[in-house]
């Protein structure tokens, strides 16, 4: 008998809506685990089916999302093939490029794209073993069928005592881009002055640690006072409010009468087009994120940007840290290792519950969140 058959043997909850799978009739069954407290996985008492719950698209968002752009929808998952594995969403991510993506890569009807950490709770692969942990890229959904071929292991040097949802950020695709960005794009060099926005977020918070870390100036600046206090509690030289100062040019000239050497971007729009007049000569701007613009039915206009960029020979490039791949490895290493050593410190914003996907996402957008914003299944 498998560990799986063993948790069907241990059935707890009898619900009352029907199998998606064999008849509508037939009960569904809520599976408890004995290994860990996460798992509870809906599956039909009498064919042994899982149903997923997941997320869909349901209209395509105009300005900012709501909630009734999205839709829940239960699937019916297969027996697993020889070779497959059926896993088991325990945290999934919330993130600003869902907003853009969804615009450019996906219908009305989709599930929504993200990634999770997930957990395997049966297995037909001899590579991966029953109570494995994985990161994946499979949606919003809370269960999903994987030949393995898409997964991410967990680094085998993840301590027990690390939340595992720390995957899905500061040891994670956020973390990746602080590193790649400051390391690669700014090529930042101890001594410098650093500016980030968006600086209490998942991308930004790292930023400004790393910078630290890296032995530079770090200026900050976030959407309320609680975000300001935080990022001086981890380390940030300067912090401000960028929606309660008289002058944002003020501000970033107060913060740094001398100017930046580098920008990591996570905003775009009004900020980002003051501050390129803030940038020294060979100042290097990572163009990372435009937030404030993900929500625009019409596009934006600004000042055009060609005259500083000439007149102090400034460098601006953007990236997307998923071509950044072969820096994966080592980016991880690091960012676990500055973890350990409590260097790197971390927040996260957990909302708990699947039904709460849009909520959190939204919130994410509208900036409730501080630090890491993920939902616990
Ligand atoms: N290029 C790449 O590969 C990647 C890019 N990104 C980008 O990095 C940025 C940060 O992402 P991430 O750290 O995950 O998200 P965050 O955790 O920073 O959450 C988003 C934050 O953006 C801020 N925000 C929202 N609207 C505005 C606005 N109009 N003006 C200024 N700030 C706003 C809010 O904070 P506040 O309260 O401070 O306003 C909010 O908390 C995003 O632009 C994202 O698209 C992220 C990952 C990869
Ligand atoms: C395996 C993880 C795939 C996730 C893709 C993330 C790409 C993020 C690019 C972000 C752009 C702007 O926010």
């Amino acid at each position: 008998m498998s560990a799986y058959q063993r948790w069907v043997a241990s059935d707890v909850v009898i619900r009352s809506s029907g199998c998606l799978f064999c008849s509508p009739l037939t009960p569904y069954t809520a599976l408890a685990s004995s290994l860990a407290p996460f798992s509870i996985s809906l599956c039909c008492s009498f064919c042994r089916m899982v149903t997923a719950k997941v997320w869909v698209l349901k209209k395509h968002f105009e300005g900012f999302p709501k909630p009734s752009d999205f839709e829940m929808k239960q699937v019916a998952l297969a027996n697993l093939k020889d070779g497959e594995l059926l896993l088991e969403s325990v945290f999934l991510s919330v993130d600003p490029y869902m907003r853009p993506y969804s615009k450019r890569d996906m219908k009305e009807g989709d599930v929504m794209i993200g990634t999770q950490v997930a957990r395997i709770v049966e297995s037909k692969n001899p590579a991966f073993a029953v109570g494995t942990f994985v990161v994946a890229n499979r949606g919003w959904r809370t269960h999903f069928i994987s030949d393995g071929k898409d997964l991410n292991l967990l680094p085998a040097s993840w301590p027990e005592s690390l939340p595992k949802s720390l995957a899905l950020g500061t040891v994670g695709m956020p973390g990746l881009t602080a590193y790649v960005g400051l390391f690669e794009i700014c090529k930042m060099k101890p001594g410098e002055t650093v500016l980030v926005n968006a600086a209490a977020g998942a991308v930004g918070s790292v930023v400004g640690q790393l910078a630290k870390i890296g032995g530079c100036k770090v200026v900050g600046c976030a959407g309320s006072d609680s975000k300001v206090a935080y990022l001086k509690n981890i380390g940030f030289d300067e912090a401000f409010n960028y929606k309660t100062v008289a002058s944002l040019d003020e501000a970033l000239r107060k913060a740094s009468p001398d100017g930046y050497d580098c920008f990591f971007d996570n905003v775009g729009g009004e900020f980002a087009s003051i501050a390129i007049n803030h940038m020294k000569k060979f100042g290097r701007i990572a163009v990372c994120g435009a937030i404030s613009q993900y929500n625009d039915s019409v596009p934006q206009k600004g000042p055009y940007i060609q005259i500083p960029m000439i007149f102090n020979e400034l460098s601006m490039k953007g990236f997307i840290v998923s071509s950044w791949h072969n820096h994966r490895e080592e980016g991880v290493k690091a960012l676990l290792k500055w973890v350990l050593e409590g260097k790197l410190k971390y927040h996260e914003q957990v909302t708990e519950r699947f039904e709460n996907m849009p909520a959190a996402f939204i919130g994410m957008l509208k900036g409730e969140n501080l630090g890491k914003a993920v939902v616990k299944v």
